[in-house]
């Protein structure tokens, strides 16, 4: 339903976006998260058609996002949208819809639905009175008044109440129960990840990451082992430190052991790093008493990924300069200790680019970045 490549947007010599490429499936919903100054709001206004791309491409519906008539296909709502003080939310609604010369009988139940669902009360007073929430709900009301099939929503949930933010999140798995296909940016990394099939990480214009939460979190989060010991265990026994893996036996060298009430707690990279702590806790004459495994969330890869500057921003100078071959190009823009701990996966590797970069892909990751 959408299909971006190679998209570029650049203001001067200012890259705000560079060479973005994924696709989405009809009925799905696709999050668009980074740090501020990412680029998620001018991809999005690209898909909107408010912004024409510098290079490359983005079709919604099948038409170029250039093309006035892929503008009936889309309902978009802006970061800010201010509303028609004056208006009420149905008088207000029902513009829009003669806007899109939606017949008054059609536009009135589709309206009347849609704020049913929304919970909107108030319909008839000025939304110059209304709370923010309500304002929020009236412009996603708004972004549905002609029936579309792709749904781009920037921040549809931010500054809002925890009930409204629920409420939002919960209208949006309806929009996809309902067959719609919503692309949304968010900074709540929670909310992206109880709504969206899919997510974009965007840093610095570019994706750094691409897939299910869960892929993501597989590939560039790390899972860690939280060992705890009834002593602490026998720095002494270690024979070497631990290498780059965590692989050494001396569990000083995996970041040191904590106290933790009455036991010793041992933070490790992986379970053979974790033998080694049993061993030498037993060399200290205890033993292991409970091992906990800690999965990271997307707030941690989403830290990692984009904790660190990355080369060539400007003017994308850096970045489409590299030797030219693609997987390598990738590696650069994903940065180097993610790089290396997803095995220099290559997500949006141009193999991974050109095809859509579902969960199976994901699990597939290190052959395409061999193929990169
Ligand atoms: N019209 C413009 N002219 C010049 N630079 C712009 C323009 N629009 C956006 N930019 C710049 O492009 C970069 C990306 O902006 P964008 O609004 O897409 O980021 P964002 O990820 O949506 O950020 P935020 O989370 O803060 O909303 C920013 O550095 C921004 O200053």
């Amino acid at each position: 339903m959408i299909e971006v490549a190679g998209l570029e947007k650049t203001y001067g010599g200012f890259a705000a976006v560079v060479d973005s490429t994924f696709s989405v499936e009809e009925g799905e919903v696709f999050g668009i998260v980074g740090p501020n100054g990412a680029g998620k709001t001018t991809t999005l206004k690209v898909l909107a058609g408010l912004i024409e791309p510098t290079s490359g491409e983005a079709r919604v519906a099948g038409y170029d996002s250039t093309e006035s008539a892929m503008r009936h296909h889309l309902g978009f709502l802006p970061e800010e949208s201010p509303l028609y003080e004056e208006m009420t939310a149905t008088s207000y609604l029902r513009f829009f819809a003669d806007l899109y010369e939606v017949p008054r009988s059609v536009a009135d139940e589709r309206i009347e639905r849609a704020l049913d669902r929304l919970d909107l009360d108030h319909r008839d007073r000025r939304l110059g009175d209304v709370s923010k929430g309500m304002k929020r709900k009236v412009a996603i009301a708004r972004s549905l008044v002609n029936d579309p099939d792709v749904l781009v929503y920037d921040e549809p949930a931010s500054g809002l109440d925890p009930v409204t933010t629920n409420s939002v999140l919960e209208f949006t798995r309806e929009l996809r129960a309902a067959g719609k296909t919503v692309v949304f940016s968010a900074h709540n990394l929670y909310h992206v990840e109880s709504v969206c099939d899919r997510v974009a990480v965007m840093n610095e214009g570019r994706i750094v990451a691409r897939g299910t939460v869960d892929g993501i979190r597989e590939r560039h989060g790390e899972t860690t082992y939280h060992v705890y010991t009834d002593v602490p265990p026998e720095a002494g026994a270690a024979e070497d430190g631990a290498d780059a893996e965590g692989n050494g036996t001396d569990p000083e060298a995996f970041g040191g052991t904590e106290e933790v009430g009455d036991r010793y707690r041992t933070v490790v990279p992986s379970m053979d790093a974790v033998e080694r702590v049993r061993t030498a806790a037993s060399e200290a004459g205890g033993t292991v008493v409970d091992i906990r495994t800690r999965e990271p969330s997307l707030e941690d890869v989403f830290l990692d990924l984009v904790g660190r500057p990355m080369p060539g921003r400007r003017g994308g100078a850096g970045i489409d300069e590299g030797d030219g071959t693609p997987g390598i190009d990738e590696g650069d823009a994903v940065g180097g200790a993610a790089a290396a701990d997803a095995g220099g996966d290559a997500d949006t590797s141009e193999a991974g680019r050109r095809d859509h970069d579902d969960e199976r892909e994901e699990r597939a990751g290190a052959a395409t970045s061999e193929e990169a």
